[in-house]
């Protein structure tokens, strides 16, 4: 297993540029299931959750060719990935493939509502929670599904189609709001998606359905109304930004001084992350290239934050805002609102020198004077690269196992940041 070692210390000065969304590119490609026809997806990242839905889409019969793109000095970043399901030759998506991406479990909406049935083995919990189905399936049952679950599968049926309906969700959720969308594009009449997921991945979903023939009003808002149509064709799409990356690398300037432009970075899908860095005391500006982030000598505030859906502080900024405060001024709060269990990087960045007590759903973080390397494992994604920004800032070397947790969701990550001037290098084993 990969390792990834880290000699911190170094301030990051110059640009990084930020990869397509991984949260945005996995329903765009599961989205080519719902037409026979091709749907050319540009900006895809290179990630190892992107080769593994590629696998599952290739089970159900989708085609793919590849083209790829450089961008920057050193980091190669994007592709474009043409997908064709001219036909879904098997309507089941096995417990060995969904296993490796929890993500994938959202085939069942354009299995379903192009084939009249699916079988898609339940994802199981991880490392940050125990991560149910259950609205998902609410949601297609409402859409006129009938649901099993036998086996460990999720097996749904609409011999007659799916009707549109009212979908409320409780609780916001993305991949239920993605479901949704995917199985109501294609149902007889009108859907309404109330308390539906405001996330940029869903607009983004949307924007594409809308190119490919779909009819959707509301994407970005709390209420969806999706009209079906009998057919959806091909579409070419460029995958937005991804503002996950675009905070962490953020963070991580903010951790170690200096002044790095994230080339191509969108300050609006993110906004609340970078608000809560200018109360530490971080320079954010926007430039026509991205989002400029400069630290120069200021000491950082400790800042309280309560993660939440979009428009407020993601969850997935969670881990590596902890690694920042860890180096705040007094002592920061924050909350995680939206899994049970997504504090696992505690205990790893103790290993650093971080002081951090945990008291039911939230982390009490009282900055220290500095931090010092050690070995730490990574695990889950986000946790993995609050481990990188401690580790750029701690003193010695700091060596990161696990490193497949990282290669999930950042695209050149050595690459990115040894191009700023820090000091990474991956132990292949
Ligand atoms: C690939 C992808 O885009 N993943 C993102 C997506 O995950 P994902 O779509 O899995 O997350 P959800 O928004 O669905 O989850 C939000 C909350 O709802 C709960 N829930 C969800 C579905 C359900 O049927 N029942 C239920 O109780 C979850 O356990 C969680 O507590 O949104 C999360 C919240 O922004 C992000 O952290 C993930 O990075
Ligand atoms: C939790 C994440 O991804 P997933 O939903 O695929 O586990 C994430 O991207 O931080």
């Amino acid at each position: 297993m990969d390792k990834i070692r880290i000699t911190g210390g170094q301030r990051l000065n110059g640009s990084i540029p930020i990869s397509g969304a991984k949260n945005a590119a996995l329903p765009l490609m599961i989205a080519s299931l719902l037409t026979d026809e091709t749907l050319t997806l540009a900006n895809v990242p290179r990630l190892s959750d992107v080769s593994s839905l590629s696998r599952i889409l290739s089970n159900h019969g989708v085609d793919r060719s590849i083209a790829g793109k450089r961008i920057g000095q050193s980091a190669e970043t994007g592709q474009t990935i043409a997908l064709t399901a001219r036909q879904i030759v098997d309507t089941c998506a096995p417990y060995e493939l969904v296993s490796t991406m929890r993500a994938s479990f959202w085939v069942i909406a354009p299995i379903l509502a192009r084939m009249g049935e699916a079988k898609v083995s339940l994802p199981g919990g991880c490392a940050i929670g125990t991560r149910p189905v259950d609205l998902l399936l609410m949601a297609l049952e409402k859409l006129g599904a009938e649901i099993e679950i036998e086996n460990g599968y999720a097996l749904a049926r609409a011999p007659k189609g799916l009707k549109g309906a009212e979908i409320v969700f409780p609780k916001v959720t993305v991949g239920g709001t993605h479901t949704a969308l995917m199985a109501a594009v294609l149902a007889q009449g009108t859907t309404v998606i109330e308390n539906a997921a405001r996330e940029p991945e869903v607009t983004d979903l949307a924007a594409c359905l809308i190119k490919m023939g779909a009819k959707i009003e509301g994407a970005g808002t709390s209420r969806i109304v999706v009209t079906g149509v009998a057919r959806l064709g091909g579409a070419h799409h460029a995958v937005l930004p991804d503002r996950i990356e675009t905070g962490t690398y953020a963070m991580a300037v903010a951790m170690t001084g200096g002044d790095v432009l994230l080339e191509g970075a969108r300050p609006d899908l993110l906004q609340s992350a970078l608000d809560v860095l200018v109360k530490a005391g971080v320079d954010v500006s926007s430039t026509n290239e991205g989002i400029r982030v400069r630290r120069n000598g200021q000491a950082l505030n400790a800042v309280d934050v309560d993660t939440d859906p979009f428009p407020g502080f993601p969850t997935d900024l969670q881990a590596q805002f902890m690694a920042l405060m860890t180096r705040a001024k007094g002592t920061s709060r924050i909350r995680e609102t939206i899994f049970e269990n997504r504090f696992m990087h505690v205990q790893e960045l103790a290993r650093l020198g971080a002081k951090i007590r945990l008291d039911g759903d939230a982390a009490h973080v009282e900055g220290v004077a500095k931090l010092t390397g050690a070995p730490v494992m990574a695990t889950d994604l986000r946790a993995s690269v609050s481990l990188v920004i401690g580790g750029l800032a701690a003193e010695g070397d700091t060596t990161i196992n696990r490193v497949y947790h990282l290669d999930r969701g950042f695209e050149a990550l050595e690459a990115k940041l040894t191009r700023c001037g820090a000091v990474v290098e991956r132990i292949s084993s």
